[in-house]
């Protein structure tokens, strides 16, 4: 499949039908979504892999991963909307036999998979968020994708040579997301993005 395609298909997955500013549900848009999973893939990160999704949304990434190829998708949300708009979209693109989606919260997770891909809330409506879920992506798994604010690559990169990893690639793009606050005006804003690969390379 190329990679437009399986953007088409991601297309069909619509986002919460409920947006929560204190859980920053913006859903990462299909077009970065088949490129973070297209980049995962040619690395090697999603075929025949276990792969878990943090913060899985309406499961764009989760689902993606399984249309790829991965043998096994774990997806998990602190929202129950969210695990039951996974569920029934998985069903919708038919590959509810490799996705398990669990209603939990993050710092629960504690199964071992090969790859994790996420994008984790920003932080910032509860600080430093994105880094509890990197941190837990990094405990369990060998090789992490996960989306940042632009702007903290250094402190990102600090943080995972303490843990024993490496940043090993980032790339940028701009994602359009609901208004975080009430005084913002405008519906949707602009935000730079970084997805930075990171991989483990020493026992955590
Ligand atoms: C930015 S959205 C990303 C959604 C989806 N992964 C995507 O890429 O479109 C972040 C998600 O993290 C979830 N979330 C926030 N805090 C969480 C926590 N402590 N544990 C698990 N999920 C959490 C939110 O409910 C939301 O669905």
């Amino acid at each position: 499949m190329r990679r437009k395609e399986l953007e088409i298909i991601l297309q069909k997955i619509s986002p919460l039908p409920k947006y929560d500013i204190w859980s920053e549900q913006y859903q990462t848009p299909p077009d970065l979504a088949s490129f973070i999973l297209y980049t995962a893939v040619e690395k090697g990160d999603i075929e025949g892999k276990k792969v878990a999704d943090f913060g899985c949304g309406s499961g764009i990434l989760a689902i993606g991963a399984a249309i790829l190829g991965a043998s096994e998708v774990i997806g998990i949300d602190i929202d129950p909307v969210a695990i039951s708009e996974s569920k029934r979209n998985a069903e919708m693109l038919q590959v509810s036999d490799k996705t398990k989606f669990f209603l939990m919260d993050v710092r629960d997770f504690n199964i071992e998979v090969d790859t994790v891909l996420q994008n984790p809330p920003f932080g910032t409506k509860r600080r430093h968020m994105d880094i509890i879920f990197l941190e837990k992506a990094l405990s369990v798994s060998k090789v992490v994708y996960s989306v940042h604010k632009a702007g903290n690559t250094d402190f990102i990169r600090k943080f995972v040579e303490r843990l024993g990893g490496a940043v090993d690639e980032i790339w940028f793009s701009r994602i359009k997301i609901p208004k975080i606050h009430k005084f913002h005006l405008r519906a949707v804003y602009p935000v730079d993005v970084e997805i930075f690969r990171v991989v483990k390379w020493k026992g955590l």
